[in-house]
């Protein structure tokens, strides 16, 4: 199937990419696995989710939030915000589309997709003049491989699967990992009685949504360092030392962190305050399991009946994308350097990361949340316009 461009996913990256497409009138598809779009929204988050940056960060392209919504948007209502946007830009991906393999083919000079159409069970092909990644930081689940974690007699589950703690009541929990899904998962089981434990094992910062808004507005006129300052010394004031508890201060500031290796500080939804009345109790990392036992770095055990891994996510795109050394031959290598490092994140730092060599893009992958998410899909689609418009011009 002969295509100017293909998007893989569609989550908010593939459909701000295609409403983007559309305007310019120009032609695309969008394959995606699921049976839905945006489906990190729809399937995989759990019910308590609210954005945790202000609405006029998470738009997309040509569509503002709606004045009357609330400054922090709830899933169910960011949800609406998309079915209304799809609707409007009448976008209509191709569901039960894996995208199992893409190379660029040299002979002809254009992309070579393979889906698995997961409904029929045939492979499709498609050729496209442009290739735009839109698969998402947070398709596929990290479980780290802790020692004895096979021989654990409890239930395990990641944080992707997480929907409420109702399900939990009576058991004993332990969330590993306190990026924003641990430390809002370990709030969540413990709004339901749940007795919650979660491991602390590395320094992170700790902010309100508020002092964020702050400093998402400061950074548009300030150095980074001048925004930290200010975002760490508000935080200080908010919640204090909070080294008794196990949580330490990084030493960069956490807008620096973000800007340079994508780690979001904690948004506190008020997990710091169950921490400080022994509701939820912190742990040190964790160095062994055994049966129903997990044995902590201070020497602490404990009987465990449920581990939440709340411990992120890793690329497969690397899975997928090839780089085709022999185009006569159907040996492909993953040399990564047309678009990705090695990791299958962009290779080239922002704002520098979306564009590749031979009409490749990444959109969604810069770490910088919806707001990132937006930013790529106009760069992308104002460099392909340009692409095609010189191509004509020749
Ligand atoms: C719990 C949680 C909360 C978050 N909250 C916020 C927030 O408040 N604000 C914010 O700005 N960001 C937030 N984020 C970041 C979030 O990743 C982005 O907001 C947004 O969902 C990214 O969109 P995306 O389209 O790039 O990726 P995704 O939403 O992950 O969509 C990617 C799509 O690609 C599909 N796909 C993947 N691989 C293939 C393949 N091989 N073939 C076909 N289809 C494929 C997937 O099924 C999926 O539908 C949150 C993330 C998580 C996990
Ligand atoms: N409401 C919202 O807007 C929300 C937004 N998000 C966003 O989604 C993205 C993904 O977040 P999240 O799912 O929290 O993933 P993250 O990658 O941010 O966090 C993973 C956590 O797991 C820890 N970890 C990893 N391996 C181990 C291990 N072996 N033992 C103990 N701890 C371990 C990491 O700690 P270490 O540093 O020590 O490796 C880290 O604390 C982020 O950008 C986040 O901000 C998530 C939830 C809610
Ligand atoms: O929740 C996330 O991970 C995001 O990527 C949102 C986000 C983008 N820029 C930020 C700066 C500080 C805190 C969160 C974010």
């Amino acid at each position: 199937m002969e295509q100017v461009v293909v998007i893989v996913g569609a989550g908010p990256s593939g459909l701000a990419t295609s409403a983007c497409l559309s305007v310019h009138s120009i032609p695309h598809v969008i394959l995606e696995r699921e049976d839905v779009y945006a489906s990190l929204w729809k399937k995989r988050a759990y019910n308590r989710l609210k954005l945790h940056l202000a609405k006029e960060f998470c738009a997309l392209p040509f569509k503002p939030h709606s004045p009357d919504s609330p400054t922090y948007i709830p899933k169910g209502m960011f949800v609406d915000y998309l079915d209304d946007y799809v609707e409007t830009f009448n976008i209509r991906p191709r569901y039960h589309r894996s995208v199992e393999s893409a190379f660029y083919n040299e002979a002809d000079g254009k992309w070579r997709i393979e889906a698995n159409n997961m409904e029929t069970g045939a492979v499709e092909v498609y050729v496209a003049e442009f290739l735009v990644i839109a698969s998402g930081e947070n398709s596929a689940k990290y479980i780290p491989d802790l020692p004895g974690l096979d021989t654990f007699k409890g239930a395990t589950i990641h944080s992707k699967e997480y929907k409420s703690g109702a399900k939990y009541k009576n058991n004993d929990v332990l969330v590993v990992g306190c990026g924003n899904s641990g430390m809002e998962i370990a709030y969540d089981l413990s709004t339901f009685g749940v007795p919650t434990s979660i491991v602390i094992r590395s320094p992170f910062h700790v902010v309100t949504k508020e002092i964020v808004r702050l400093g998402m507005v400061l950074s548009k006129h300030v150095p980074v360092g001048i925004v930290d300052f200010m975002v760490v010394w508000l935080s200080k004031i908010v919640f204090g030392d909070l080294s008794k508890y196990g949580i330490h201060k990084p030493k960069q500031g956490p807008f620096y962190l973000k800007a340079t290796a994508g780690r979001a500080p904690v948004i506190d939804v008020g997990t710091i305050g169950k921490i400080r009345s022994k509701e939820i109790k912190v742990v040190p990392a964790i160095s062994r399991i055994d049966g129903k036992k997990v044995l902590f770095e201070n020497g602490v055990e404990r009987e465990i009946d449920v581990i939440i891994f709340a411990t992120g996510y890793k690329s497969v795109i690397n899975n997928w994308l090839k780089v085709n050394r022999f185009p006569n031959s159907h040996f492909a290598s993953n040399d990564y350097d047309y678009i990705l490092n090695e990791d299958g994140m962009p290779k080239n730092g922002f704002p520098h990361h979306w564009k590749g060599e031979k009409n490749l893009y990444c959109c969604g992958l810069s770490r910088r949340g919806l707001f990132g998410v937006s930013m790529d899909a106009t760069a992308i689609v104002d460099d392909i316009k340009k692409v095609i418009s010189e191509k004509k011009n020749k």
